[in-house]
């Protein structure tokens, strides 16, 4: 673990092997952290930023520094995106097209860090100046799932960095090598002593101490609700800031003038782009009656012909889930669908076959027949598993897509613009894609309406996520009020 600059183990010596879900290799063996290797690296953010050089030093050289990181991260893409692929599963184009966004998020951050020079407002009284400037919020926690470790990650740390914050990340811990690995490259560029500290290890205890602990000014959480809402608890003991990128149910809205062959090939990667883990994955297809038969007919055609595999095999298309504690969970969800009366289509069950053997694989999976009130359909199941619904007419489709307590993602195919316009602007939802699914980049904001979370990452909001605001007001006549006379 990188703390207080200092590449070091757990005080327990405690430590965890990191498995290739692929063929449950070991691929690496890392620090397992508990709450006093947490605290130490909390106080050592805390000292970087109350008696330290980062907070004060001027935004174009801490965006020089971030300039420096995306060079690094760019160098080193290939190296990256192997230990993320070897991490999580992924395939490696995926992983290569991650690591080119994360520098995209460090050189956008870069950019920005020096824009916002605070504004000067006109008092509604003589003889004053009144000055709003925007100030680094503290010391920052930042806690990271296993599905884009490093993208996630880099989502947090670009614009803290920015804002002159210090900071202790913890990565999942089944998945910390990227997060590693870019301490490292930091280390290389040179931050102060204590900015940027990596500790690994469980979320019951590390994570539960950035969230509670009263030195961290601000916790920036990404992962599931259930851990958001504990997250959102313990942050309440010192009224630290929260930011929370939770998850989504989304819906990919299917009108029958969509153009076909486009719209069939993005419902598949809607939902089976790294095997459904994806926040945002369009796992529920809501579809116009008149065009379901047909649609379904050619989706299942198509689904039969994913190509699974070793994500480090160029030719694979969908790599093994990611654990195999995720993906009895996932597995549990086509049981629920099957119990519920969905129909199952095809897939439902592990590939077979000696190269599937010791991966965490399972494969593309259709339920049709669903409504609004399945489980299948409400809740997350973050694997491959596509649910259909049909409707009628628009007013309908917007009903079920907004019939879920997640509000993070959607899409609307059709090439009625006005429609289009209509539906986008009705869903309750963070982002809305017409005629796409899944596009993301660092200028435009990203977070949830409803349980999906609280603030916004990217973007200009992403930035000031990092800041407190201070109104300066100067009087430039003070006199005597005479009030107690
Ligand atoms: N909205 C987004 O942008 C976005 C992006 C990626 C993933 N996600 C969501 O992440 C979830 C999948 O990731 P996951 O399974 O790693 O999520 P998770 O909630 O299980 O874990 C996320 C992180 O929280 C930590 N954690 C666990 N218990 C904790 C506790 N009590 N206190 C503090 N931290 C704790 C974990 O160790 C991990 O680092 C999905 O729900 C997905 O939708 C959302
Ligand atoms: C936010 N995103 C889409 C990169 C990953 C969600 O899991």
């Amino acid at each position: 673990m990188f703390v207080n600059g200092k590449w070091i183990g757990a005080e327990s010596g405690e430590t965890r092997e990191i498995i290739n879900p692929f063929n449950q290799e070991t691929v690496a063996i890392v620090p397992e952290a508990g709450r006093e290797d947490t605290q130490k690296a909390i106080q050592a953010a805390r000292a970087a930023f109350d008696n330290g050089e980062w907070p004060h030093t001027p935004a174009t050289e801490r965006g020089k520094k971030l300039f420096e990181v995306a060079a690094l991260i760019e160098q080193n893409n290939e190296e990256l995106a192997k230990l993320e692929t070897l991490d999580t599963g992924k395939t490696l184009v995926e992983s290569r097209a991650d690591m080119e966004d994360i520098a995209g998020v460090f050189r956008y951050y870069a950019g920005l860090a020096d824009k916002d020079g605070g504004e000067t407002i006109d008092p509604p009284m003589p003889d004053a100046t009144s000055q709003v400037v925007r100030e680094p919020v503290g010391v920052c926690g930042m806690i990271t799932p296993w599905n884009y470790p490093l993208l996630q990650a880099s989502w947090k740390l670009a614009p803290a960095l920015a804002a002159g914050c210090t900071l202790v990340i913890k990565p999942s811990e089944i998945t910390p090598l990227t997060t590693l690995k870019i301490a490292e490259l930091m280390e290389e560029v040179g931050f102060p002593t204590g900015v940027v500290n990596v500790v690994t290890g469980p979320g019951a205890t590390v994570g539960a101490e950035l969230a509670e602990s009263n030195q961290v000014d601000l916790v920036s959480f990404t992962g599931g609700i259930e851990t958001g809402r504990k997250v959102m608890q313990a942050a309440s003991g010192n009224m630290k800031k929260i930011a929370l990128e939770l998850g989504g149910k989304n819906p990919n809205i299917v009108f029958a003038d969509g153009d076909f062959e486009t719209t069939v090939d993005y419902a598949m990667n809607a939902v089976y782009f790294h095997a459904g883990q994806v926040c945002s994955a369009g796992a529920r297809l809501i579809i116009e009656e008149s065009l379901h038969d047909k649609f379904v007919d050619e989706l299942v055609k198509r689904v039969k012909k994913i190509r699974l595999g070793n994500g480090m095999d160029e030719s694979t298309q969908i790599g093994p889930l990611t654990s195999a504690e995720h993906r009895a969970k996932v597995e549990g969800y086509i049981q629920v669908g099957q119990e519920e009366g969905a129909k199952l289509l095809i897939g439902g069950k592990r590939p077979e076959g000696p190269e599937f053997e010791k991966g965490f694989f399972l494969e593309p999976t259709i339920f049709d027949g669903c409504d609004a009130r399945m489980r299948i359909v409400q809740e997350e199941t973050f694997g491959p598993i596509l649910t259909i619904e049909t409707f009628k007419t628009e007013e309908e489709a917007i009903a079920l897509a907004n019939d879920s307590v997640y509000g993070l993602a959607g899409a609307v195919w059709t090439q009625n613009m006005n429609r289009a316009q209509r539906v986008s602007r009705s869903l309750r939802m963070g982002t809305v894609w017409i005629n796409d699914f899944h596009p993301y980049f660092p200028q435009a904001p990203w977070g949830g309406y409803k349980q999906s979370g609280i603030g916004r990452e990217l973007g200009k909001t992403g930035l000031e996520e990092y800041t407190e605001q201070k109104h300066i007001f100067k009087n430039l006549n003070p006199q005597p009020m005479g009030w107690f006379n």
